[in-house]
């Protein structure tokens, strides 16, 4: 069988010592898209900052392509792109130029290629010569998602990626993130948004503070629609 593009052994994950939440097992395979699903404050951006290396488990085992997470590694940032929500910026360059610098340093040879389709894809061409502070919130959050994309990947961790989005922009990134698990890319992402777990999503992790379950999508996003979370 496959290694698990990420496989999550009974983690304790947290802030200091003290777990957020119950221990966490889950894996997500090559071409799958699982979702974290759960109310404000239940750990789910603590989960993803442990899958990406940025927060260490108190206990258990987090590895990704079969080996222990390191985001020092250069093969763990090659493989691993993560959007998360917050506003990382260098003030000073332009849309295009961010796009850029991440595209050519993950070693894409057609970055301007690749910038110019993700410009038109994320609506953001109006915008190119814009610095971040000239974005509006939304246009911000395109930016960064698009740089996302605009790298090789085999896994792409993605935080909230519907804040902030409007309706078309949402639509347009559930298609994009098909495309990725059908080309063979892993998908995992916490989201408080239905649509995006019942059209992307392959299966579900539902975290509150008095247990981990895991739902198949259509249940993750029927408890996201009636207010359960
Ligand atoms: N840097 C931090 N230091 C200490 N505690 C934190 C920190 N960040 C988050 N927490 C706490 O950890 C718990 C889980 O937070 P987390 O951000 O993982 O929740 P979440 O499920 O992603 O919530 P949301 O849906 O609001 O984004 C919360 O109680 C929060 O207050």
């Amino acid at each position: 069988m496959a290694t698990p593009v990420v496989r999550v052994h009974d983690v304790e994950v947290g802030y200091g010592a003290t777990p957020v939440c119950p221990p966490v097992a889950f894996t997500v395979d090559a071409g799958r898209a699982v979702a974290l699903v759960g109310a404000n404050g239940s750990g789910k951006s603590t989960v993803l900052k442990t899958v990406l290396g940025l927060l260490t488990p108190l206990a258990g085992r987090v590895e990704v392509l079969g080996r222990p997470v390191d985001e020092r590694e250069p093969e763990f940032r090659r493989e691993v792109a993560g959007v998360l929500d917050d506003d990382a910026y260098f003030p000073a360059l332009t849309v295009a130029e961010h796009l850029y610098l991440t595209a050519r340093g993950h070693g894409v040879l057609d970055a301007r290629d690749r910038v110019a389709e993700l410009l038109t894809e994320f609506g953001l061409a109006e915008h190119a010569q814009a610095l971040p502070v000239a974005l509006s919130s939304g246009q911000r959050r395109r930016l960064l998602l698009a740089a996302g994309f605009a790298r090789p990947r085999s896994l792409l961790v993605l935080d909230e990626p519907e804040q902030r989005l409007d309706r078309g922009m949402r639509a347009r990134l559930a298609e994009r993130l098909r495309a990725e698990t059908a080309a063979g890319g892993a998908v995992l992402l916490a989201t408080h948004d239905a649509e995006l777990v019942r059209e992307v999503c392959d299966a579900a992790v539902h975290i509150d503070d008095r247990a981990v379950e895991h739902v198949t999508a259509d249940e993750a996003a029927a408890r996201i629609a009636r207010v359960v979370l």
